[in-house]
């Protein structure tokens, strides 16, 4: 009989209902009390939801009021110093993720860091060379013993010693030769005792998620992985342990793993489908196969069909004993049920299916192995018809868009000069030296959202709201000239966020109405789904940006969102390569630049901000990946004459290991974020001798500090130090929208002001 399973389900309720508790206890709204019952609640609620569709392992210690890594920090003592003075308990715990500000008290947050490849962030353990650990494990325990208070045994889910162990950090001016692994014999015995603690109050299979098993890890780790997982086995003989892995195949770090007497191995068949074979000749005996084959981090219903013939296929090795069915990940990515969604258009909602859904299938996929088909006949049988609908609905086949993509030839990848020459050509907008700029938004104020959502709600029509948007525009633009800005912009009033407006723009999109997904703490992100063909009916940005260049004679920027951040901030399809999904958006965003620059726009900018992030988890895969990222953003950009500026925009920090491909991608101006970390980083453009224009953000607009002129100066002197004067611009390091418009107006006058006296002192 295979077993059917889950790795984690969503935190957040069906309606955010933790969010909102958790924001209420924060303002003071709800007391401690309201905040563990009303999320005791939401537990429950999840858990009876997965045992009444009929799942068998069913996780616990998945919930968190923030994150589950600094759950674990939490449970092991792993507390930074700076905290140590405040209440233990919820006033620690949320301090560390948020920082805390009241009476004498200032303390900044722990920081946040992407989740391996998804938009999920967690919190960053810091550990100290002498890092001494305490266990506290109330937590883990008593959600355990609450599922089991209502009739429910779960599998709890915790994260493994070494995954724990890499994703900290030392704690800032540790020595150089520490590195947080090396705590591992320390940390052990903390593990052993919750392990025991866990099999005392009557737990038999634990999840232990490693996914650092997918990465590429240095063979020294192999005995230390060896050793843990030796040690933690013997910890009871009652309690079985699963060791998690997800995200990526884990290629030939199976060895670490096949060697401990585990009792089973989840591996992740929907990104690494490949790696089933060579797994399911190297898993000894001993140990149960735990198959990843619902996407988790997806929102597409399961091809029942072809997630039975893989399943079949390891049955047939195993033996049904040794068989799991799961999701590929934990459902921490997807959102809660599709049952909320009332306005998706009813041919495309057939096709989504959320966590609860999810849920339902791996049930479902489960009692066909064990039962056959007989009980649920009716499932399969519109599991087939929906799957046959998606793939031949004419809503997601263009014939235009694909006609087009076969006509793709190797000049539409490339500007027609070199960068010196165009460079010569694009004086005609005469611009000083030491340009200055923004990125695009200005502030995105209570007003303009609350006219956008009385828009939304009909209480106004397009055209009043098209009125205010320029009027807004309007008082941008003589605000920019007033502190003498080199290129202006519009300053994005009209958009509420930079991927969602390009995409109910685009045919291609749909947007669901209640499909929250965390991103990190209580803030959750409503990813809009490409679903078919991508294209682009009408010019999205034309006349805005038109209206906008004719109320000044200075060069207006337009702005565009480019193909690799549309992508990679959407839900995407999976019926082809993320690649020729990509493709069809730099179409369309070519189309958009072709349009602009006929309407007289000769400055365009194509923000790529999330190309680094859709890196892949093993090194050997990047250059595919970088590849095709590239050559989108060529596609996109490089229909122009060489007199048009083109600038892209990127915020993060890493340029080190993709510097040559930051070069391939050619703009003629790139803006960079880099105020939060040092300018060491502008290295990177220095040893490459990257050669196109660069904008090394100024300072920091995350924080509402307005930055003097004598630090903006001393910052662009050492900028001097790194790129030559020719190829500077002057330029904050990302959007203005989540400013206020004061310190927006000071911030930006001090960096002109700057700017203007850099190149004084140049003309002397
Ligand atoms: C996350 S990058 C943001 C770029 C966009 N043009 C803005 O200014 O908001
Ligand atoms: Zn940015």
């Amino acid at each position: 009989m295979v077993i059917s399973t889950n790795l984690g389900f969503p935190r957040m309720g069906a309606n955010r209902e933790l969010k909102r508790l958790v924001e209420n206890f924060w303002s003071g709204k709800v007391d401690e009390n309201a905040l563990l019952s009303g999320s005791k609640k939401i537990r429950e609620e999840h858990w009876s939801l997965q045992k009444k569709a009929g799942l068998e392992h069913i996780p616990s210690n998945d919930f968190s009021f923030y994150d589950q890594v600094v759950d674990h920090s939490y449970a092991f003592g792993v507390i930074p110093a700076r905290y140590k003075n405040l209440h233990p308990g919820l006033e620690t715990y949320f301090a560390m993720c948020r920082g805390l500000q009241k009476a004498e008290v200032d303390v900044p947050a722990c920081e946040m860091k992407k989740w391996f490849d998804t938009n999920y962030h967690y919190i960053v353990p810091e550990f100290e060379p002498n890092q001494q650990f305490t266990l506290n494990p109330a937590k883990i325990l008593d959600e355990f013993k609450e599922a089991k208070d209502i009739g429910i045994q779960t599998r709890p889910v915790i994260l493994g010693p070494i995954s724990y162990l890499l994703l900290g950090k030392p704690i800032r001016g540790a020595p150089h030769e520490f590195e947080p692994i090396q705590l591992l014999s320390k940390l052990l015995p903390l593990y052993e005792e919750l392990l025991s603690k866990l099999a005392g109050a009557g737990a038999t299979w634990i999840q232990v998620d490693e996914p650092f098993l997918v990465t590429d890890l240095s063979s020294n780790l192999k005995k230390e992985y060896s050793s843990a997982y030796n040690a933690l086995t013997k910890v009871s003989p009652q309690l079985k342990i699963l060791i998690a892995t997800y995200f990526e195949r884990i290629g030939t770090n199976i060895d670490f793993v096949i060697n401990t007497p585990i009792s089973a191995i989840h591996i992740d068949l929907v990104r690494a489908p490949g790696q089933l074979e060579t797994i399911l000749k190297s898993i000894p005996s001993t140990v149960s196969l735990s198959l990843g084959l619902i996407n988790g981090r997806n929102i597409w219903k399961a091809n029942f069909d072809a997630a039975l013939t893989t399943a079949q296929k390891a049955i047939d090795t195993l033996g049904s004993e040794r068989v799991f069915i799961a999701p590929s990940c934990s459902l921490l990515h997807t959102p809660h049920s599709v049952q909320a969604e009332k306005k998706i258009d009813p041919e495309i909602l057939d096709w989504l299916s959320f966590a609860t859904e999810k849920i339902k299938e791996i049930v479902t996929i489960s009692k066909v192995l064990n039962d056959g088909n007989q009980s649920v006949q009716s499932e399969i049988d519109a599991n087939r018809k929906s799957v046959q609908n998606r793939k031949t609905s004419p809503r997601i086949h263009n014939a235009v868009v694909q006609e087009k993509m076969k006509t793709l030839n190797p000049d539409m990848f490339k500007r027609k000069l070199p960068f010196r020459e165009r460079q010569k050509q694009q004086q005609k907008l005469g611009l000083p030296s030491f340009p200055t700029t923004t990125v695009g938004s200005f502030p995105q104020t209570k007003e303009v959202r609350a006219v956008r959502a009385k828009l939304k709600k009909g209480e106004i029509d397009q055209a009043g709201y098209d009125d205010f948007v320029n009027k807004e525009i309007e008082k941008c633009i003589r605000f920019q000239e007033k502190i003498g800005i080199d290129v202006l912009v519009h300053g994005e009033f009209e958009r509420n966020d930079m991927v969602e407006f390009f995409g109910e723009n685009l045919e291609g999109y749909v947007f669901s109405g209640n499909g929250w997904v965390q991103s990190y703490g209580s803030r959750c992100i409503k990813p809009p789904i490409i679903f078919g063909d991508v294209f682009r009916p009408k010019p999205m940005t034309v006349d805005v940006i038109k209206y906008a260049q004719s109320l000044t004679k200075k060069p207006l920027k337009g702005m565009l969102t480019g193909p690799v951040t549309m992508l990679q901030w959407s839900f995407v399809r999976d019926d082809q390569p993320r690649k020729d999904t990509t493709f069809q958006l730099a179409l369309a965003i070519r189309e958009e630049v072709h349009d602009l620059e006929a309407a007289g726009i000769s400055v365009i900018q194509i923000d790529e901000p999330a190309i680094r992030e859709g890196l892949p988890l093993r090194k050997e895969d990047w250059n595919e990946y970088l590849n095709w990222a590239v050559d989108a953003f060529l596609l996109s950009s490089t229909g122009v004459d060489s007199s048009t500026q083109i600038h892209t925009h990127m915020c993060y920090s890493d340029f080190n290991d993709i510097i040559e491909s930051i070069q391939r991608m050619d703009a003629d101006v790139i803006t960079i974020e880099n105020s939060r970390s040092d300018l060491k980083l502008l290295n990177a453009f220095e040893k490459h001798e990257y050669t196109n224009e660069i904008g090394p953000g100024l300072y920091d607009i995350h924080s509402p500090r307005v930055p003097s002129k004598e630090e903006l100066k001393a910052r662009l002197q050492e900028i001097l130090k790194y790129i030559s004067k020719d190829l500077i611009w002057v330029n904050p390091d990302c959007g203005l929208k989540t400013r206020g418009w004061a310190e927006v107006e000071s911030a930006l006058k001090n960096m002109t002001d700057v700017a203007k006296e850099f190149r004084s002192i140049e003309a002397k």
